[in-house]
């Protein structure tokens, strides 16, 4: 895919706050139809490049562009954006229907008519309701139908499933891949690699500003050579064997072979390989 059907290019960006890089030299393209992760510890700056593509804060150096034009100008642009903070505040006397309706009109749309994306999130029966009779989930279950008022083509989520149960989360993924497959861009940043399995096809993992990996969870994988460890029992004695993704088939039947019971295998999980990127970086 090359750069010019891009959504977002980040081409060598830099943010200096006080004096600090905290996003350095960053360069990455996003494409239509793409779940991507930023993954990366407190502080690691994937809000600042959120709040970048937003144009609320403007990059101290390279070329940043979102939907073909420089965020920090231009409406029609942020027209086709959904943002999702981190911590949703809504004003808690206004009903779900009156909130929808206000974003609606910052964001130059028709104030009425958003029965289906009430019911998209799971708030049909809740829209009249005051806001501050909301649960947490609900409130997030809000900030996510104001996020896509306008079916944009560019959807940022700041770490959307924290504090969100299991089932909401399932929900919340489900949401954003019926929006890729109709061809958003969806950005959502997160602090783990685990719960992305199955919902990110590509992630980007940030540490201080910079990016230290990106591809595909089995790209990063391979990228990792991280050992599986394999247990089993060999002539009665218990025996634990680290072995790489290739020799994987060949000690499995070798062990098979010489009558090996017990065998449990344990790949390395996507918590190790995040460690091991971040370990990496700091050696
Ligand atoms: N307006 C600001 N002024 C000064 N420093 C800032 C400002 N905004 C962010 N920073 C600093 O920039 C760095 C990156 O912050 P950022 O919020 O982008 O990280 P993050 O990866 O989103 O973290 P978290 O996961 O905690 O939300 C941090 O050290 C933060 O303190």
């Amino acid at each position: 895919m090359s750069d010019a059907d891009a959504t977002v290019v980040l081409d060598n960006v830099c943010k200096i706050y006080a004096g600090r890089r905290v996003v350095s030299d960053l360069s990455y393209a996003l494409h239509p139809g793409q779940v991507v992760a930023l993954v990366g510890h407190n502080g690691a700056g994937k809000t600042t490049q959120i709040k970048m593509m937003l144009g609320l804060t403007r990059p101290d150096g390279g070329r940043l562009s979102v939907l073909g034009a420089d965020p920090g100008h231009g409406r029609g642009a942020r027209r086709a954006l959904g943002y999702l903070p981190e911590s949703v505040q809504f004003h808690l006397a206004f009903t779900g229907r009156e909130t929808l309706a206000f974003y609606a009109r910052l964001k130059g749309l028709p104030a009425s008519g958003h029965d289906a994306l009430f019911a998209r999130v799971g708030l049909a029966e809740a829209a009249d309701r005051a806001v501050r009779t909301y649960s947490k989930g609900m409130r997030q279950r809000l900030g996510l139908a104001q996020a896509l008022l306008g079916s944009p083509r560019l959807l940022l989520l700041d770490e959307p499933t924290s504090g969100l149960d299991p089932a909401l989360r399932r929900e919340l993924y489900g949401i954003v891949a019926d929006l890729a497959r109709q061809g958003a861009t969806v950005l959502l940043s997160s602090h783990a690699l685990t719960e992305l399995e199955g919902h990110a096809e590509r992630v980007i993992v940030i540490n201080r500003g910079r990016k230290i990996a990106d591809g595909t969870l089995d790209e990063l994988r391979a990228l990792a050579g991280l050992p599986s460890r394999l247990n089993c029992v060999l002539d009665g004695a218990p025996q634990l064997v680290e072995l790489s993704q290739s020799e994987k088939p060949a000690v499995l039947r070798g062990l098979l072979d010489r009558g090996a019971t017990r065998i449990t295998l344990e790949d390395p999980s996507l918590d190790d390989i995040y460690a091991h990127f971040l370990k990496r970086e700091a050696a």
